[in-house]
C-alpha cells in the first residue's frame, strides 16, 4: 500500500518483560523511538503497566474536576499559562487544569486542597499514582533517548532536574455555527509529553510530508511526543511534531497529558555537534522557554522554539 495516500504513526511495543536497560529488545526499541522521534516526532506506545481500572479512575477524576463551579477552577493560579486553569476565548470548546509536580505527593495535595478544600483523598491516590505511572513511560523513553545517541553519561543530569505537569483537559461539543477547532496547531513546549484519551478522537498530527494522521488513542496506548525542549537538546535531530485537536465526533473529548520539564539548562551535547551539524540554539532554562511562549499572547507561533532561539 502506497504509505503516502495512508499514513500511519509508529507504534512501539513497551509491554515486553525483557524491556530493561541493557537488554538486547531494549536496545531495538530505543532505536524504534530514535527514529520514531526523528521521522515524525511521537510515536504511539503500547504499554499495559497501567490498569484500565486506573484509567476509568483518572477519567472519573478528571470529570469531578470540570464539574466544579467555574470560580473554584480559576483558583489554580499561575504565573505561566501552561500551568493554571486554562480557557481562552479563541478556543470555546477547550477548558484545562495544570497540575504542577504532580508526580510528588505535595504537588497533588496543594492542587486538591484548592480545587476540594474538605479533602478528597481518592482523587490525591489516583492523580499521584498515575502521574508516577506516566512518569515512568517518558523515563523509559528518554533513557531511551539519550542512549540511542551515545550520551547516556548525561541521562541522570537530566533525569534528576526533570519535574512533571499532568495537565487534564476537556473539550466539550461544539453549538452550532461553533467552531470545531479544539487545540490550534502547535508543537509542545516540554521535554516529552505523554498524552491519553477518553476514545472521544480528535488529536491530529502533521507528517513532514504535511499530511494529517487523525487519530483516537487506543486503550494501553500513550501517544508520546517530543517537545520543543528535545528538539532543542538533540541539535535539531529530533523534530517536535505539529499537532492539533479537531472535535468531529459525537463525544466531548477528555485527555490527559503528563509533560516533562527541565528545571535546568538545555543544551545539545558535545556530541551532537560537528562541522557538519554546528550547534542550532544557545544553552537556555527550560522555563524560560515557557516564559517566552507565555508572552506570545495569541499564540501564533506554530514553532516557539526557532521564535526564541534560533
Ligand atoms: O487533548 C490532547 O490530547 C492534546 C492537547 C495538546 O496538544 C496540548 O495540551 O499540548
Ligand atoms: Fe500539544
Amino acid at each position: 500500500m502506497d504509505q503516502k495516500a495512508n499514513p500511519q504513526l509508529p507504534i512501539i511495543d513497551f509491554t515486553e518483560d525483557s524491556l530493561y536497560p541493557g537488554s538486547s529488545s531494549w536496545i531495538l526499541t530505543s532505536n524504534e523511538v530514535r527514529h520514531a522521534f526523528e521521522e515524525y516526532g511521537c510515536f504511539v506506545a503500547v504499554y499495559d503497566k497501567i490498569k484500565m481500572q486506573m484509567n476509568k479512575d483518572v477519567f472519573r477524576a478528571s470529570r469531578e474536576l470540570f464539574d466544579l463551579p467555574l470560580e473554584t477552577k480559576v483558583k489554580n493560579v499561575s504565573d505561566n499559562i501552561y500551568y493554571g486553569y486554562l480557557k481562552l476565548p479563541m478556543i470555546p470548546l477547550y477548558e484545562s487544569l495544570g497540575i504542577r509536580n504532580a508526580t510528588t505527593s505535595d504537588g497533588i495535595r496543594s492542587f486538591s486542597n484548592i480545587m476540594f478544600p474538605s479533602g478528597n483523598d481518592h482523587f490525591c491516590k489516583t492523580m499521584h499514582l498515575h502521574a508516577n505511572q506516566l512518569s515512568e513511560l517518558e523515563q523509559m523513553v528518554a533513557r531511551m533517548v539519550f542512549e540511542s545517541y551515545g550520551v547516556e553519561k548525561h541521562y541522570e543530569s537530566y533525569a534528576k532536574i526533570m519535574t512533571y505537569l499532568l495537565r487534564v483537559m476537556k473539550y466539550r461539543l461544539p453549538q452550532k455555527g461553533e467552531t470545531n477547532v479544539g487545540a490550534h496547531v502547535h508543537t509542545d513546549k516540554s521535554f516529552i509529553t505523554i498524552l491519553h484519551e477518553d476514545q472521544a478522537g480528535g488529536i491530529e498530527i502533521r507528517t513532514k510530508d504535511n499530511e494529517w494522521i487523525a487519530m483516537k488513542i487506543p486503550p494501553y496506548c500513550y501517544l508520546v511526543m517530543a517537545g520543543d525542549a528535545l528538539l532543542a537538546w538533540s541539535n535539531d535531530k529530533i523534530h517536535s511534531a505539529f499537532h492539533q485537536v479537531i472535535i468531529r465526533g459525537e463525544k466531548e473529548r477528555y485527555s490527559l497529558g503528563l509533560f516533562s520539564f527541565v528545571n535546568g539548562i538545555i543544551e545539545a551535547p558535545e556530541e551532537l555537534v560537528d562541522e557538519e551539524h554546528p550547534r542550532i540554539y544557545k544553552p537556555f532554562h527550560h522555563y524560560d522557554l515557557l516564559d517566552f511562549y507565555a508572552k506570545d499572547d495569541d499564540h501564533k507561533t506554530e514553532c516557539t522554539m526557532k521564535a526564541y532561539r534560533l
